[in-house]
Order: structure tokens, then sequence, then C-alpha cells
């Protein structure tokens, strides 16, 4: 394996912060991290990531007295943040998926048991933090559902005004309740998520507001722990290392964390190269940029301007984060698969046949992981884990189309046992 994508144990610049830095993953550019407000390169306006002079090892975490993401601060660019203990998710066991797809070992790694339903928070115990730092009065994002759900929370939570714009009438119902309930300011666009991030992205350009989706570096370092948490339970559970993580792609945010998590731990020592998990994106057929250009082994990712899916959460057609996840896919050895609305939908069904509540996006990793086993592409030795990124309650709609309907009967015990035994 061959990992190109940034060099993590470069010397650190005359910029850096307390060992602490940003660099350009396309160009030299290096800069300090909190002097000046950052998301894309002055120099070449390519993405930004964040680079540490000194690289944690698992040793440095055990001893750790953080919880959850915290746990893992040393791997992070600020030592605490606007906290209400997200991370440490659990790692299920499905029997009955695995039995059905059969590989030598699955798990399902659950984001949806952060705090607000989804793997955001992470993220945001981080961005809002450093947003703090920074000083900002404004924290604004575009959002699918998810992200405003997380900034409006953390953002609260830091005593600072939320703003979100969200596609009109293409949000599930449980977000925006809670970006709602939150108190964040919520502007309906005509338009879809794609359109939002445009104006999102100028708002924070001209200084109206800190910008919180995944194109800010600071966010993605919180999203990075998925990798180490995955790595740790998965090691405790097995006593092996997981070979494959299949994932949903949208903005491709956790694709580029996870590699970012992996590559750090390769250059600490902690895994080899050959060890760095194969990372295999999963698009819903009618939002598959990502994998368009995976099949047709392009150099950048086209914009899709018309998108459409059920699971509305990865409803993405030109993810910001490409260029940092096309290589984590491509070095890793992986791939990118399109599973149909159908194929989502039934896979939310069997995740739930073995306990686990998940929105239709979160599903779409297990239906990808069904379509590679069948076309042979993930082999039968294979350890996997799919990540599961959002709860069932925050499509509400979704999980009871996708379930049993009720069934109505009078209030009378006689009826309600003649009902039952037809
Ligand atoms: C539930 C859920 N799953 C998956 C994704 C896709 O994640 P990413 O944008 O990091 O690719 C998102 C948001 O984009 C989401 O809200
Ligand atoms: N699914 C996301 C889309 C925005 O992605 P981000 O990671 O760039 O914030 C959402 O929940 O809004």
């Amino acid at each position: 394996m061959n990992l190109t994508l940034s060099n993590p144990t470069a010397p650190a610049p005359d910029s850096a912060d307390g060992g602490t830095w940003l660099a350009c993953i396309d160009c030299e550019w290096t800069g300090p991290p909190f002097d000046e407000i950052r998301y894309r390169c002055p120099d070449c306006d390519g993405l930004l990531e964040v680079r540490y002079a000194d690289l944690p090892t698992f040793d440095d975490f055990a001893k750790s007295e953080g919880r959850g993401v915290w746990r893992y601060a040393d791997a992070l660019p600020v030592e605490s943040g606007v906290s209400i203990d997200e991370g440490d998710t659990p790692l299920y066991e499905v029997p009955t998926i695995e039995d059905e797809v059969g590989v030598s070992a699955l798990r399902v790694k659950h984001e949806g048991m952060n705090p607000t339903g989804s793997f955001k928070d992470r993220g945001m115990t981080v961005g809002v933090k450093v947003a703090e730092k920074i000083g900002t009065d404004r924290l604004a994002c575009a959002s699918t559902g998810n992200t405003s759900a997380a900034l409006a929370c953390y953002g609260t939570r830091a005593g600072t005004e939320v703003l979100v714009l969200l596609p009109a009438g293409k949000v599930a119902a449980g977000k925006v309740a809670q970006a709602s309930l939150h108190g964040a300011r919520i502007l309906e666009v005509d338009g879809n998520f794609d359109d939002c991030l445009d104006i999102v992205s100028e708002l924070a350009n001209r200084g109206e507001a800190y910008l919180l989706n995944s194109l800010n570096p600071f966010r993605l370092e919180g999203q990075k722990t998925i990798g180490l948490e995955i790595v740790e339970q998965f090691r405790d559970q097995t006593g092996d290392l997981p070979d494959r993580i299949v994932l949903p792609v949208g903005n491709a945010g956790n694709t580029s964390a996870l590699f970012k998590a992996f590559r750090e731990l390769v250059a600490a020592g902690e895994l080899t190269p050959e060890e760095v998990p194969i990372l295999t994106g999963v698009q819903a057929e009618g939002a598959a940029p990502m994998v368009e250009a995976v099949e047709t082994d392009a150099d950048f990712v086209r914009r899709w301007d018309e998108v459409e899916t059920i699971a509305t959460a990865i409803r993405i057609g030109n993810p910001v984060n490409a260029p940092k996840a096309l290589p984590a896919i491509r070095e890793t050895g992986g791939t990118a698969i399109a599973v149909t609305d159908e194929e989502i939908t039934d896979a939310q069904r069997a995740l739930a046949g073995d306990g686990i509540g998940v929105e239709p996006a979160s599903a779409a990793s297990v239906a990808g992981l069904r379509k590679l086993r069948e076309s042979g592409e993930i082999s039968a030795d294979e350890n996997v884990v799919c990540l599961t990124t959002g709860h069932l309650l925050k499509d509400p709609d979704a999980a009871a189309n996708a379930g049993v309907e009720p069934e109505p009967v009078p209030a009378d015990t006689d009826e309600v046992l003649e009902h039952l035994s037809k």
C-alpha cells in the first residue's frame, strides 16, 4: 500500500502553535492553526488538514483521563471540547447479517448512539471549541439534517448563535426538530444541499459566520476518533484488526477522517501500511458522484446537479472532501458502489432484525456490503466493519414506511384476542 496523500511526520513549520499547524493537501503551504480563519489554502484553494509534531500511540490513549472522543485528546488540536459525552459508541455483533453475507467477522459501529444521534457530534465537540478559541459570534452550516442538529446542540451549549441552511422539504423530521428545539436560526433554501453549502461557504468567506461543515479541517479531527475507536474495539472483541470498513458517503468527510486516523497510526508505528483497513464507500444510485469517479478512474468528482434518494442524509451531488476521499479509497485498495433505495430499505430492515435501528443513509453501508459480497469483491475471509451513521429516530417517516403496519382494533380484550387469532 502506498500512502501518498500527506506526510504526517513532516517537521513542524515556524508557524506551528504548540506542535499543531494547518497544511494544504495539494501544495507546500502551511500556516498557524488558530491565528486566522481559513477553510482552504490561500495559495491554491486546496483542502486543508491539521498536522501535529507528535503523534500519540495507543499506550498514550490508555493513559488518558478523557472519555469518548476526549480519550483521544492527544491526537486532537485542542485539549478539551464543548462536550456532552460524544463518542465511545458501540461496536455491535450482527449475527443474522454476518451469517447471511458470510464473512469472517462482521461488526456494526453504530454512530447513531452519539448524543444527538449521529457521528457529527464527534466533529462538533472539537469544531465548536476551536470556534470559541478563535472567537466567533455566529456558527453556520449547510445540512441535510444531522450536521444542523449537532451544530445547533453544541453551538447553544457554547452560548453562540447558530445559523443553518437546509434544502427545503428534503430534511427528515427528527433532524429539523432537533435544530429547531436547540434554537438555531433555520433557513429553508429553495435548492439542494450543494446550493446551501455554496451559499453558507460564501457567507463564511465574507466573515458573516464560522463554517462548521466538514470543509472545516478541525471538525474532521473529531470524526477521526471513529477510526481510532474501531481499531481498539475490534481488537478487544476479536483479537484481530478489521480488514475493511464499509461506510456511506455524502460529503465524504468520514472517508477522509478515517483515512487520516489510519495514516497517523501508521506514522506513530501502531499499524503497518498493510494493516490499514480497506475503505469502501457506498452511495445511493440517485446521488453517486464519488462512485462515478471511482468507476471511471477520474482525477476529480463531477458535480451532479440533480440528486434524489430516500437516504436524504446523503442526497449530495458535490462531495466537498473528494480530493481527500478519492485517495483514501484508492490508496487503501478500496472501491465505491451505488445501491438502490430498495436495497437501502432492505438493509435497514435487516439491521432492525438484529436489533439495530438506523436511518436510511446508514443502512447503505450494509446494502453495499451485501452487493460486494455477491459480486465477490469482498471475500469470505474478511473482517468487516460497517459504519452506521445515524439513529432510526432521525427519520421516523422512513422507518414507519419500512416497518410493519399498525393494526387498528377495538378497545375490548375479547375482540383483541379474536383479532390475534386470525
Ligand atoms: C446519517 C449520515 N450518514 C452518512 C453521511 C455521509 O457522511 P460524509 O458526508 O462524511 O460522507 C451523512 C452526512 O453527510 C449523514 O448524515
Ligand atoms: N449529511 C450531512 C451533509 C453535510 O455534511 P458535512 O459533513 O459537510 O457537514 C448533514 O448531516 O448535513
